[in-house]
């Protein structure tokens, strides 16, 4: 736990260790990491004045978090949330990312996050997305690559990249081919509807909803939470090295070129177009 803190100093510069959130909170720029002496650790995407969208400072906060959670024991479960109520998160940020026209210029960005979204899903111990809110294209994705997705029953969630004239971008089509049943995947995909998390539990994309407050969800890892570090991480294993015998890697690299390509297309740039330019 010392190591993490001295780490998190270091990485974020101006941390501030937190006193009015106790213990364990700890402030980088656009994540906010909490560190429960049950054994969990609470990433909370702290960007709710664009509805928690993923812009590159997020990604590196993410990359760096994810390695160092990875090898401190005293870390045995992640949980993914978002700041405020009403997002987890709304994807990549279509205001940072507009200036990316180019096939080449997009796979950059899609690439660098797709690298990461597979760190999270292969991250050597269970892992929770907490659903708060809207979970719509890219914020779809980040909660496939989680073992479990409890979403409040508010929450809408919604692979909507095909709206933008674009497919999944980080390689979540892929992760999520693996974790529901490829006809209720496919759907998801291509009709690109919202959903409310109800009927996302019936489609078997969220395993259960929860109630209000922030212990609302914590029932449902107690459980796992008993148990030593090393059984958890055991257990991942088997996971991970399914997916590596399978070439899920590769599969994840090829949909994000796929992505690239259909980027360039002059339907998706007007698409973002109408979505920034939309009167309040
Ligand atoms: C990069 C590719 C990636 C991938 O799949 O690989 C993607 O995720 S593509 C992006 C897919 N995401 C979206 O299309 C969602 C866009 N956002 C929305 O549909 C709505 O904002 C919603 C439903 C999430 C929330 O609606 P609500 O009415 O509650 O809020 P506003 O729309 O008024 O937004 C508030 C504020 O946040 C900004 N915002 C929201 N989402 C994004 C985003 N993805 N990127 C950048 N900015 C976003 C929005 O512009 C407003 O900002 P303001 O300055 O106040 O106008």
């Amino acid at each position: 736990m010392l190591f993490l803190q001295m780490y998190l100093a270091e990485y974020f510069e101006s941390l501030a260790f937190a006193d009015d959130f106790g213990e364990g909170v700890y402030m980088g720029q656009v994540i906010e990491v909490e560190m429960d002496k049950r054994g969990f650790m609470k990433l909370l995407f702290n960007r709710p004045e664009k509805r928690n969208a993923v812009n590159y400072q997020l990604m590196d906060e993410l990359e760096s978090i994810l390695s160092e959670a990875a090898s401190d024991d005293e870390v045995k479960l992640l949980v993914l949330t978002g700041a405020g109520s009403e997002a987890f998160c709304s994807g990549g940020d279509l205001r940072e990312f507009q200036d990316l026209h180019t096939e080449e210029e997009a796979f950059f960005m899609l690439s660098k996050m797709g690298e990461i979204l597979y760190k999270l899903a292969v991250f050597p111990k269970p892992t929770i997305a907490l659903i708060n809110g809207s979970a719509f294209g890219g914020g779809c994705e980040i909660a496939t690559a989680c073992d479990f997705r409890l979403a409040k029953r508010e929450a809408r969630l919604g692979f909507v990249q095909g709206t933008l004239g674009i497919t999944t971008g980080w390689g979540g089509a892929s992760l999520l081919l693996e974790k529901i049943p490829e006809q209720k995947a496919l759907k998801l995909l291509l009709d690109a509807k919202i959903h409310k998390a109800e009927e996302a539990k019936e489609l078997g994309f969220v395993d259960e909803v929860v109630g209000e407050g922030t212990d609302g969800w914590e029932w449902f890892a107690e459980d796992f939470l008993r148990h030593e570090t090393g059984v958890l991480m055991a257990y991942k294993r088997l996971l991970v090295h399914k997916w590596q015998d399978s070439g899920l890697k590769g599969r994840m690299d090829a949909e994000i070129r796929e992505c690239s390509k259909l980027w360039a297309s002059d339907e998706h740039h007007a698409a973002v177009e109408r979505f920034l330019n939309k009167k309040k």
